[in-house]
């Protein structure tokens, strides 16, 4: 699978502050590509960068396989559409004035801005000023202008902050619709239930660092979920296992952190020698919540 961007060794420092150390993004084409880490951890930094709105301190970001730089700029950003931060738009003029402000701008064709304003199914409200549209409409309006030129990459920054219910599940639908067209979608969140259900793809960022960068399913796999334990003796179990492994006894269950199988299987056997009898070891059952949280908590995998 071919990456539409791919970067290598991307930072960004501010005076002596790392905020974005080292990346090395790669977007499968086609992909709903989840970019999640918590607030300040340097996503909309990233993005920025790969838009050639803020220069890296080092490294280099190759859209659609051809570098970044001031001779191809404008030619790759033909291809790229995105919403960062703020929704765009004027308030005091309509949705159809704004459109038409961006059509004359970027040279777009009337069928290019009502396919987009269908699209985000905006073509009711287009006579209302934009500053009395909610802020799910304002979202809306955003993304139009930036499918409007019938983008292959589209980079949305936190699209449903500050959304309802009923506003998120829209823009995760829309996000789902314009994937199933073939639009490549990069998209960031701090909040991994809202883009969990519509992601293929994940990259997790902590503190400026890529920790995990692949599907759901690697996901799971590259983190070790707890072992509970079940046995004869739970508090003897603990004070013999506690001195090597991170492990905290709860009722009669003992919970073991991070532990490989060849792990699991040497505590077993410590166990067994000391004639303690264990009854059942399993790994506890995680959402990806949980792993999501792991992570960005520990900064480990
Ligand atoms: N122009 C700047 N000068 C100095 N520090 C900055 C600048 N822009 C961002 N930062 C810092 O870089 C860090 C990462 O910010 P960034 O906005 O990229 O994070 P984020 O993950 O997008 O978080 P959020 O969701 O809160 O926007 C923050 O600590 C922020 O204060």
């Amino acid at each position: 699978m071919s990456s539409i961007v791919a970067t290598t060794d991307l930072t960004k420092r501010y005076g002596s502050t790392t905020v974005v150390d080292g990346l090395d993004l790669a977007v499968p084409e086609g992909s709903v590509y989840g970019f999640l880490g918590p607030n300040g951890s340097g996503k909309s930094t990233t993005m920025k960068m790969l838009l050639s709105l803020v220069q890296p301190t080092s490294g280099e970001v190759l859209l659609m396989e051809r570098p970044m730089n001031r001779a191809t700029r404008r030619g790759l950003l033909a291809h790229v559409g995105s919403l960062i931060e703020a929704p765009p738009g004027y308030g005091h003029l309509t949705g159809r004035e704004n459109l038409r402000l961006a059509q004359r701008l970027l040279g777009l064709s009337e069928r290019q801005v009502d396919q987009a304003v269908r699209t985000v199914r905006l073509q009711d409200h287009l006579d209302k000023k934009v500053r009395n549209y909610s802020l799910g409409m304002k979202q809306r309006l955003g993304i139009a202008l930036a499918l409007a030129r019938e983008p292959r990459l589209l980079i949305l920054d936190e699209p449903t902050n500050g959304l309802d219910p009923a506003g998120i599940e829209e823009i995760r639908e829309l996000m789902r619709r314009l994937a199933s067209r073939g639009t490549t979608i990069m998209v960031s969140s701090h909040l991994l239930g809202e883009i969990d259900k519509t992601a293929t793809f994940l990259g997790i960022l902590s503190q400026g660092r890529l920790i995990f960068q692949g599907s759901r399913a690697d996901l799971f796999q590259a983190a070790t979920p707890d072992v509970v334990l079940r046995c004869s003796d739970p508090p003897a179990a603990h004070r013999l296992l506690a001195a090597r492994v991170p492990s905290t006894l709860t009722g009669q269950e003992l919970h073991l952190a991070g532990l490989g199988d060849h792990h699991v299987a040497a505590c077993v056997d410590t166990l067994v020698s000391h004639r303690i009898g264990v009854f059942d070891v399993r790994r506890r059952e995680q959402s990806l919540e949980d792993v999501f949280r792991d992570l960005t908590a520990g900064g480990r995998l």
